[in-house]
């Protein structure tokens, strides 16, 4: 066998796999799985599957999850950089299946970058409800910021907090939490030796802690009847069905919701209590001791995914339901995994949510601002609700032209140029609640409460920025949009040498005759650069010449 395993943790395996060990050892020697999750926010899954010219084998437990073969490159492909699919280890696309979110729904991804799973919960949801994802450490949101906005997501809020600040303001707020908790990760050892060298015996425990405390504080965060999912990439009991076990114990208004044993699924372990005594001594962990023969009960339905049993890395997932009411229509979870490709079938439309209003600390969101336009003397009015309940107007003349008044410097946002920019350029209804934060605009969801205190990195879909009365869309919009929300066009075939130049920061050589445009507003200005027909990012064409607006950050080297 390549991979040096250390020795506790083949003892504990031995303990906890019994005869089954021998086929959990030969799983390090059989080749890796590759997985890749089509954007239904870009095109359904058997669409991609016509598009695409990787090798696809569907995986079983998702509709929109596909094996592709060693050898295919789809990090390198045109397709990926207009977000049409995220690359994912196949195991990890269970929770958020299991997750089962719907349009309308409120989601919390709560331990969410890089962002794999709230960009498949993104896509679920199909623009419609709020999806807030959070994760404590700052230099992981970055890359959940970027994974959110090449794929796309317009109703995301992105968040960079301790969980017990989020208590407070989205108390049984709702109606669906992903705890993708973090782990001692022995699932990931196949994937990467260098987990498997620096884990230690007492990984579990010093991780149990952590989760426990999420798994409480998300509990106050779900509204009666919705759900939590509960999954890690480890092995250890500890982490999974003890965890449970326990949750169970400390939480009597929670059922554990069994998932169904399908698709090489196994269900959780629950004849370890008697083994880990043993392992108690050794490790010095003490979790387990607390689980009684009932709570070992409660965790039959909770699944494991290993993988000497399945074409995947190996994950444990808990669905774990809040009794009471519950408006929300909730679908059988045994129905759903056992469908393929059969789409969401019967889904709940998009429930209208209350929306207390929004404030939010100057250091974060500078002003919410709701544009209603009125005629007044042939001159439109914007009105922008600052801060805290002050009301500042803004007028524009004839020509556009914005006169601030009773405005101080913070209010001073300009909407006037977005909405120029929307009106002249684009097919779609301007979003309804737009925030500014200094000069930067952004779409936000609605039915949000107020988020004083906390960290928001994204309030919502970042829309552009102003800048000396000018409008800048940024590269979330483009990514955000459709080839048909876009009045100027300039769509490029995917295997066309001018779309790896596109994607490189090259300025292209563009006649006009290559872009599609009304003539009404002619070829020149910011134009959709689509990739066979996806939005990638901006171009700005003049004189045959486009300017390539793809963010230096984003390029392809
Ligand atoms: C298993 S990873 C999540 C992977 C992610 N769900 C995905 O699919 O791409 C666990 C994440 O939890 C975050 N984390 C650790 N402790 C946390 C805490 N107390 N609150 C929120 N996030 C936390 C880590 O930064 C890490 O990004």
């Amino acid at each position: 066998m390549g991979i040096q395993l250390p020795k506790a943790f083949s003892d504990k395996m031995k303990r906890l796999l019994g005869t089954e060990y021998a086929d959990f050892l030969a799983s390090y020697d059989d080749p890796r799985w590759f997985g890749l999750r089509v954007n239904t926010l870009k095109l359904p899954a058997e669409a991609f599957q016509r598009l695409s010219s990787f090798r696809l084998t569907p995986i079983p437990w998702t509709s929109t999850g596909f094996y592709y073969e060693d050898g295919d490159r789809p990090g390198k492909h045109p397709y990926y950089h207009a977000g049409l699919y995220y690359i994912q280890e196949p195991s990890a696309m269970a929770p958020a299946e299991l997750l089962d979110a719907v349009p309308g729904d409120r989601v919390l991804d709560l331990c969410a970058a890089p962002g794999g799973k709230s960009t498949q919960i993104a896509a679920k949801l199909q623009g419609e409800g709020l999806l807030v994802v959070n994760d404590i450490h700052a230099d992981r949101v970055k890359a959940l910021v970027k994974n959110l906005e090449l794929a796309g997501v317009r109703n995301a809020v992105v968040l960079n907090e301790r969980p017990d600040k989020l208590t407070g303001p989205f108390a049984a707020y709702f109606d669906k939490i992903l705890i993708d908790a973090p782990c001692s990760g022995e699932g990931m050892f196949r994937k990467d030796e260098e987990m498997a060298k620096q884990w230690q015996p007492d990984h579990p425990q010093h991780y149990a802690a952590m989760q426990r405390e999420l798994l409480d504080q998300a509990a106050e965060m779900l509204k009666p009847g919705g759900r939590i999912v509960y999954s890690t990439c480890t092995f250890s009991p500890e982490e999974n069905e003890a965890m449970i076990a326990q949750f169970a114990a400390r939480h009597p208004e929670f059922m554990i919701e069994p998932i169904p044993a399908a698709h090489g699924f196994r269900y959780g372990i629950l004849d370890w209590a008697d083994e880990q005594q043993d392992a108690d001594e050794e490790t010095g962990a003490g979790a387990w001791n607390s689980l009684t023969g009932q709570s070992a009960a409660a965790v039959k339905g909770t699944v494991r995914l290993w993988p000497h049993e399945l074409k995947g890395e190996g994950h444990f997932v808990a669905s774990l339901r809040k009794t009471g009411d519950h408006s929300a229509h909730v679908e059988n979870m045994p129905d759903r995994l056992e469908t393929k490709g059969g789409g969401n079938g019967e889904e709940r439309k998009g429930r209208p949510f209350s929306s207390p209003g929004l404030s939010a600390e100057p250091e974060y969101i500078a002003a919410t601002a709701k544009p209603e336009r009125t005629a007044r003397n042939g001159k439109a009015e914007t009105r922008l609700t600052a801060m805290g309940g002050n009301r500042s107007t803004v007028r524009s003349d004839k020509k556009g032209r914005s006169k601030p008044h009773e405005a101080n410097e913070r209010e001073e946002i300009r909407m006037d140029p977005l909405q120029a920019f929307w009106q002249e350029h684009l097919t779609l209804a301007i979003p309804e609640q737009l925030t500014a934060y200094g000069d930067h605009i952004y779409a936000q969801p609605a039915g949000l409460p107020d988020l004083s205190g906390i960290r928001v990195i994204r309030p919502g879909w970042y829309l552009g920025s102003v800048h000396k009365q000018r409008f800048e869309p940024s590269h979330a919009l483009a990514l955000g949009l459709r080839r048909g929300d876009y009045l100027r066009v300039l769509d490029i075939p995917s295997d066309s040498p001018d779309t790896l130049r596109y994607l490189k920061g090259e300025t292209l050589e563009m006649p006009k005759e290559r872009l599609d445009y009304p003539a009404a507003i002619g070829p020149k200005g910011y134009c959709l650069v689509c990739i066979g027909g996806f939005p990638a990012g901006w171009g700005k064409w003049v004189d045959g010449i486009v300017k390539n607006e793809y963010p230096p950050g984003w390029r392809w080297t």
